[in-house]
Order: C-alpha cells, then structure tokens, then sequence
C-alpha cells in the first residue's frame, strides 16, 4: 500500500511568498499524524494542496499512490477535510448538506441520506439535523464540519484546527472520537496550534516554519532534544560572579550557570537531569557549597517547538524579465484559487471544477 501522503519537493508560491519550500513528507497508512507551526507556515497551503484548492508550483503530492492533480477525483475521494474556516451552504439544513457532499462523492442517494444520519449522530448532533448551519452554536458548527469530513468514509482525515476556540467538553469529545476513528484505521493529519494536543493524539509530529519542514519526530523524540535545568537550592547566597566561575569550570557538562532569580542558588542547564545531577552535587559540594534542595525541570515540548520556529526570510528573488512575467501568471493562479475557495464557502451542490480551476471540498 503506497503512503497516504507523500510529497516530495513541494514548492507553492503565491506572487513573490513561497508558502511552501521543497516539502518532502511521508505520512504513512494508519498514522495519526500532526503538522504543527506558527501563523503563516504553510500548513493550511499543504492541506489545499492535496484536496485541490491550491495548484501547486513544483514537486509532486500524491495521497495513497493517486497524483493530486493529474488523478484528482481518486486522490479527492480518499480524503475528508474539515477546514479552519466554516465553509458550509447556510441555507440547507445541515442534513441535506452531508447529503449533497456524499452525492457529489458518487453515493447513491438512498445510502448517502443514511450516512449522513450515521455520522450525525456520530459527532452528537443528530437532534440538530433538520436546522441550518447558522443556527448551530459554534461547537456545533465544528462537529458539523467533521461529520461532514467523515460522511464519505474517507480513508484520509484531515484536520486544520478542530479545536481552535472550542470548550473543554467539546475538544474533550473531539479528541475521543478522532482516536477511536484513527484505531479504526483513519489515517489522520491534523493540524494544531495546541502543543498538548499533538503530544497526546500523534504517532509523529512535522514542525513547519516558513514552508519548510523543520523536524519530523514523535512527541517523545522532540522533548529528548531539549535541555534540563536543574535548580540547586543553597544553604548560602551565590554571587553572579561566583556563578560565572562555576560555569566555565562545569563546562563539560552544563551549558549554562546562573545564579537562581531568589539569589539563593543556581540555575544549571544540562542535557539530562537524571543523570547530570549526581555529578552537579558532588562537584558543588567539592567547592564547598551547601545543599539545601534540588529540582530537575525539562524543557516543555511548547519551548522545544518555539526554539525550532525561529523566521528568516522566504521572499522569491526575481532576476530576469521571464521570471517577472511568472510573476504574473502566478497572480492570475491566485485569481483562480481565491474563486475556487470562495465557491467552496457557499455552495457545494455547485458543479465540481476541475483541479487546475481548483476543486471542491
Ligand atoms: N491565496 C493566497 N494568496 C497569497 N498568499 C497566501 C494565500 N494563501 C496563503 N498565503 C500566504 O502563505 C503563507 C502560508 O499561509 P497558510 O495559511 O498556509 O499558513 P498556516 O500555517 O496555515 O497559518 P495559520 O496557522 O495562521 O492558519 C502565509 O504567509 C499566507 O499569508
């Protein structure tokens, strides 16, 4: 079986932005899988990418084995998306709008009524099917999205933000049903801005900035790249002078000495606690220093992926006269995409596009 996704080399540019920077990423069959970045790094351009919305500027994105744009409708059909934004016909009620999704997906109308039923009850809002969209509560309008995700029985579910400004309860919820939907074989890509999140639901997770991909890893793997501080409480006050020779003289192991915010120890930050911390106390005590307690910290996940995000710039520089008309033919893309977005908020009964007009969600 080919992997869900896999891209390689991805560029998308828009105008002189390169939203997207040779991304190659491989997200394996039954994966739950997290794409995680600041505003603006490109994790929304990806997902639109796949399902059609963006036509891409170079590389290659297949979704298992099918080229996203040259074998659009079998890479379309495998995948359900609930987008960030509420894209969804306000004037039906919302049980006719799965319906119109399932048909325009091929199923049969007899089939398509019962799914959509099936998945209404699924994300707990079967009791709401006869209402329009705009008279759901917000939480609601979020299940709606992804019963709309999921009323195609897609085999890849996508993500972009679903918890973004929903309650507790509610992320709760969403939480426990994609979990049980990825044990049931969904392979997920979800993106988030909640660190807690990706750590607690993905295999592996891909930190993007700026278009590229950073790091791919599993949340464990990550939190072992950041560094540990061990807090030395002291019996005495420490000096900053006296702390500044300690870290040149600990410099085999510890990056860094200072004097605690209190003034009554040190912070000392070395790549693992556990195991550095024996070694920190013989050698303050060898120096004469008193111990009165100690704490090793670890760098959170959240400081990790801050560290790792850091800009730099990703203008397109354009030097000759034919790069400058690119230029404009990538602006006359952009037209395009914008319209096959805008079309896709409103109706989605409307007639499917062809990709290079950009599909439909
Ligand atoms: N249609 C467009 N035309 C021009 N620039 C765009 C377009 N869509 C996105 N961009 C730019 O591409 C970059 C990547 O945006 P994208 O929405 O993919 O980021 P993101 O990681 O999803 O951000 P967020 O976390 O804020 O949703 C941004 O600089 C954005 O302004």
């Amino acid at each position: 079986m080919p992997p869900a996704i896999e891209t390689a080399d991805l560029v998308k540019e828009y105008g002189d932005l390169r939203a997207l920077q040779e991304l190659s990423l491989t997200v394996e069959e039954g994966e739950f899988f997290g794409l995680l970045g600041p505003n603006g790094a490109g994790k929304t351009t990806f997902i639109n990418t796949l399902v059609g919305l963006v036509r891409k500027t170079g590389g290659e994105a297949r979704v298992f084995g099918y080229d996203v744009e040259t074998e659009y409708q079998q890479a379309r059909d495998a995948i359900g998306v609930a987008p960030q934004e509420f894209n969804v016909d306000r004037f039906f009620p919302i049980k006719e709008v799965l319906q119109h999704k399932a048909g325009y997906h091929g199923i049969p109308e007899e089939e398509a009524a019962e799914r959509a039923d099936e998945v209404l009850k699924r994300v707990g809002i079967y009791d709401k099917r006869n209402e329009r969209f705009d008279w759901l509560s917000g939480g609601m309008k979020r299940r709606l999205l992804l019963a709309r995700a999921l009323v195609t029985d897609p085999d890849l579910l996508i993500l972009d933000e679903p918890t973004a400004g929903v309650d507790v309860q509610l992320r709760h919820d969403l939480w426990d049903l994609v979990t049980e939907l990825n044990e049931e074989g969904t392979t997920i890509l979800l993106t988030t801005h909640y660190i807690e999140e990706a750590e607690r639901l993905c295999d592996r997770v891909a930190i993007m900035n700026e278009g590229r991909k950073v790091t791919v890893a599993t949340p464990d793997d990550l939190k072992t790249r950041g560094t540990d501080t061990i807090s030395v409480r002291l019996e005495s006050s420490i000096t900053s002078s006296a702390a500044a020779d300690l870290e040149s003289e600990l410099a085999a192991y510890a990056h860094g000495v200072e004097p605690s915010p209190a003034g009554d120890g040190l912070d000392v930050r070395v790549d693992d606690g556990g195991s550095s911390a024996p070694r920190l106390l013989n050698d303050l005590e060898a120096r004469g220093y008193e111990i009165a307690d100690l704490e090793i910290s670890r760098t959170s996940l959240e400081e990790i992926f801050v560290d790792l995000t850091r800009s730099e710039d990703r203008t397109v520089t354009r030097s000759s006269a034919s790069d400058a008309e690119d230029a404009v033919d990538d602006v006359d893309n952009e037209n395009d995409e914008t319209e096959a977005m805008e079309a896709d908020t409103g109706d989605e009964t409307a007639e499917p596009s062809e990709p290079e007009q950009g599909g439909v969600v």
